[in-house]
């Protein structure tokens, strides 16, 4: 049996493939959407089947996950000892996760089935207006799996990149709601705001409950946000799809094998011709 996307994704909800009005108004929310809070879900993108195909390939490629830990404060930033105590910039997490790399998912495969569906790419360009777009030229991170289980954690904290495209595949068992502050640092830093999201105290916090099959788009930059803890045998997974600004970007030598594990030639041939690296 052949894959067709049309089987994964509900394009007769969302006909993102056809130009018109259905379209149209697709966009204008998914942009309402994220100009007022930087993020936008598009509940049930996938079809009851897609959800259930990309599981299976989830599953048969998860033990490739390569799994990394850190210990990190919101900003990804070095503890500073000049600040007071309780800074939002001395206050560290644990981080752990696994991401599957790209090259697992084949081109035929449910995943890559998706992505390659004939408009999405563009869809998501419209949706997020950037002027300079393209596919990440990355092939371990083009499209990712990342992989969390009960014990592990994404911590509050601020993307070093401008918007992230997630797509939801499992849930753990309970928890993993995404939180977000939206907009919390836009203009200033905001310390005191940000200090009492991580004291549980703010008033500014979002919790999504996202269901496999959601289609999230967010703008991380100035939104402090987390993954809440995860509890239970099931893990979690996943997608992520990588947009950046410039034609035939691949990951730096070393964060690629922080991240995946190990690098390939390309990875060592493009490294050097760019200043930084865009992350996954
Ligand atoms: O797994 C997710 O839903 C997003 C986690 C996150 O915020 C990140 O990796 O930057
Ligand atoms: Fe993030």
């Amino acid at each position: 049996m052949t894959l067709d996307a049309s089987r994964l994704i509900d394009l007769e909800r969302y006909p993102i493939h056809c130009n018109g009005t259905e379209r149209d108004a697709l966009l204008a929310q998914v942009r309402a959407d994220l100009a007022r809070d930087g993020c936008a879900v598009i509940k049930g993108f996938l079809t009851t089947g897609g959800v259930a195909a990309l599981v299976d390939e989830a599953n048969s490629v998860a033990d490739q996950g390569h799994w990394s830990k850190s210990r990190t404060n919101a900003y990804f930033t070095k503890d500073d000892p000049s600040l007071p105590e309780d800074h939002p910039r001395r206050q560290f997490y644990d981080r752990s996760n696994a991401f599957v790399p790209a090259d697992n998912f084949s081109p035929d495969g449910p995943l890559r089935t998706v992505y390659d569906a004939p408009g999405f790419d563009e869809f998501i360009r419209d949706c997020l207006q950037e002027e300079n777009f393209y596919r990440y030229a990355d092939p371990l991170a083009d499209v990712i799996v990342n992989v969390a289980e009960e014990g592990n954690g994404f911590p509050w904290h601020f993307d070093t990149n401008n918007f992230t495209v997630t797509l939801d595949i499992q849930n753990a068992e309970t928890g993993g709601a995404f939180e977000y502050a939206a907009g919390i640092r836009e203009g200033d830093e905001n310390f005191d705001e940000v200090a009492r999201v991580l004291n549980g105290t703010s008033d500014r916090v979002t919790v999504l409950e996202l269901e496999p099959g959601d289609l999230q788009l967010f703008r991380g930059r100035y939104s402090l946000h987390r993954v809440a803890p995860l509890k239970g045998n099931r893990p979690r997974y996943v997608a992520i799809f990588s947009y950046v600004q410039e034609p035939g970007m691949v990951g730096a030598p070393e964060r690629t094998k922080q991240l995946y594990g190990r690098t390939l030639p390309i990875h060592h041939e493009r490294a050097g011709q760019r200043g930084d690296a865009y992350i996954d």
